[in-house]
């Protein structure tokens, strides 16, 4: 064995229900954010939508068998809002409940333990139309739903997390406008990212109070952040960037306040008066853990035309890249790994995503992606040396993704799974890294 995991580390995979799901008018689901966003004209590549997907909501029973094939201990997914709650708040879907208690319960049958993301970005279409993120009160609608959640799903749910990457929804979905709902303001982006993180609070506040046996956290998407060459421009445009991207969400859950540099940008343009007193109280609700979505790293260059940061997104010239165009990095994960045992403290960590769009194809029944497992394989080595090295308290890994799936504003055409999806028939193609990771997890480390 050439790399080594701790005993109880802990190996899975992640999906996310509008990615997946399909049935979107089924089981009494209400319209999503998603539904309307990517029916709107040019929106998603090949006018691709998540109306059918991977119809996982109707095909859960085989994926769980091959979850069990593959051999993995945990199993990460979200629970579509508009199917617990078509509109948002008031009476709660019976359907969409039973959906999920079918799947939560073939997966015990399977052995197999459930991590559960509250919010991956599927927001009822209900709550858009009072203003989303952006209104207050959808957090008290978010710590709602979430209690009914616990309340349904607990007896069998160990592991909850809150928000998926709650920069990205915040940031795409409402600064640069490519994800649902469309939106491009910097301050609206900004009170929608405190609200997103007052929900997160009130959600671990019930989640206490129920005084339930599970844990609980929150998953950010994170990078680690390097600046383009050794000028002093470029080190304060990175300090800034990172500030931007890492810190305004970590820093609120994890030091109960933002990040001064950046903070202090942003309040020369406007009030951020959507901070109420004891809101940050409530954000830096102790965790159990935080979990981490990594795929590259970002270089910064300084660049005064870009408002607040000062600072722009560089390539490194002939960089190996993903299908996505990002760089593979491993190195950077262990470095974020490393910041954050550093600035945080040792609380546990899951990466709760990783993995790499690549131009899968089947050949004969089966699909070579030699590059994935270079990919992974480079990447779990940096985690080893995190764990080793520099002793960080990390505690399982998801690969992202279990299925091929909708890449958002990409649709079908980015493939991430490990899984191969024909959206033509559905069927399901192991890949050759499917049969890699079942024994890595087999063997709780990776084959010499
Ligand atoms: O882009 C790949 C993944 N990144 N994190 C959030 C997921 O929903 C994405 O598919």
């Amino acid at each position: 064995m050439t790399v080594q995991f701790p005993k109880g580390f802990e190996w899975g995979v992640a999906t996310a229900s509008y990615q997946i799901e399909g049935a979107v008018h089924e089981g009494g689901r209400g319209e999503s954010i998603w539904d309307r966003f990517s029916h709107i004209e040019g929106n998603i590549q090949n006018g691709d939508t998540g109306d059918i997907a991977c119809d996982h909501y109707h095909l859960y029973k085989d994926d769980v068998a091959l979850m069990k094939e593959l051999g993995v201990k945990t199993y990460r997914f979200s629970i579509s809002w508009p199917r617990i709650f078509p509109n948002g708040t008031g009476d709660v879907n019976e359907e969409g409940v039973q959906f999920y208690r079918n799947l939560l319960e073939a997966l015990h049958e399977a052995g197999i333990e459930p991590a559960v993301t509250l919010f991956h970005w599927d927001l009822p279409q209900k709550l858009q139309d009072k203003g989303g993120w952006l209104n207050r009160e959808t957090a008290d609608a978010f710590a709602t739903y979430a209690k009914t959640c616990y309340e349904r799903f607990g007896d069998l749910v160990p592991r909850w997390i809150t928000h998926n990457e709650p920069f990205v929804h915040a940031f795409l979905g409402h600064y640069f406008g490519e994800m649902a709902p469309g939106m491009k303001d910097l301050r609206a982006t900004l009170q929608v990212s405190h609200h997103l993180l007052l929900s997160h609070g009130m959600a671990v506040k019930v989640h206490r109070e129920l005084g339930l046996q599970s844990e609980i956290g929150i998953t950010y998407s994170t990078s680690s952040v390097y600046p383009a060459n050794k000028h002093v421009k470029d080190k304060e445009a990175a300090e800034l960037y990172d500030g931007m991207l890492n810190k305004w969400f970590f820093d609120p859950v994890l030091l109960g306040s933002y990040p001064e540099d950046i903070k202090s940008r942003y309040e020369e343009a406007f009030p951020l008066d959507f901070i109420q007193d004891g809101d940050l109280d409530t954000i830096s609700q102790r965790i159990d853990f935080c979990g981490i979505n990594y795929y590259f790293r970002t270089i910064i260059a300084y660049d005064n035309t870009v408002p607040f940061w000062n600072g722009r997104e560089v390539q490194k010239e002939h960089a190996e890249r993903t299908a996505m165009g990002w760089e593979v990095y491993p190195d950077g994960l262990r470095q974020r790994l490393l910041e954050c045992k550093e600035r945080y403290g040792n609380l546990p960590l899951y990466i709760t995503e990783n993995g790499c769009a690549a131009d899968d194809v089947v050949n004969e029944g089966k699909v070579d992606d030699s590059f994935r497992i270079s990919y992974l394989d480079r990447h779990f080595k940096a985690m080893q040396e995190a764990i080793e090295q520099d002793g960080v308290n990390l505690k399982g890994y998801y690969l992202w993704s279990f299925l091929d799936n909708f890449e958002w504003a990409y649709g079908y055409d980015k493939r991430f799974g490990i899984v191969y999806v024909d959206y033509e028939t559905l069927q399901r193609v192991k890949k050759d890294s499917f049969y890699w990771y079942q024994q890595v997890v087999k063997e709780n480390g990776l084959p010499s």
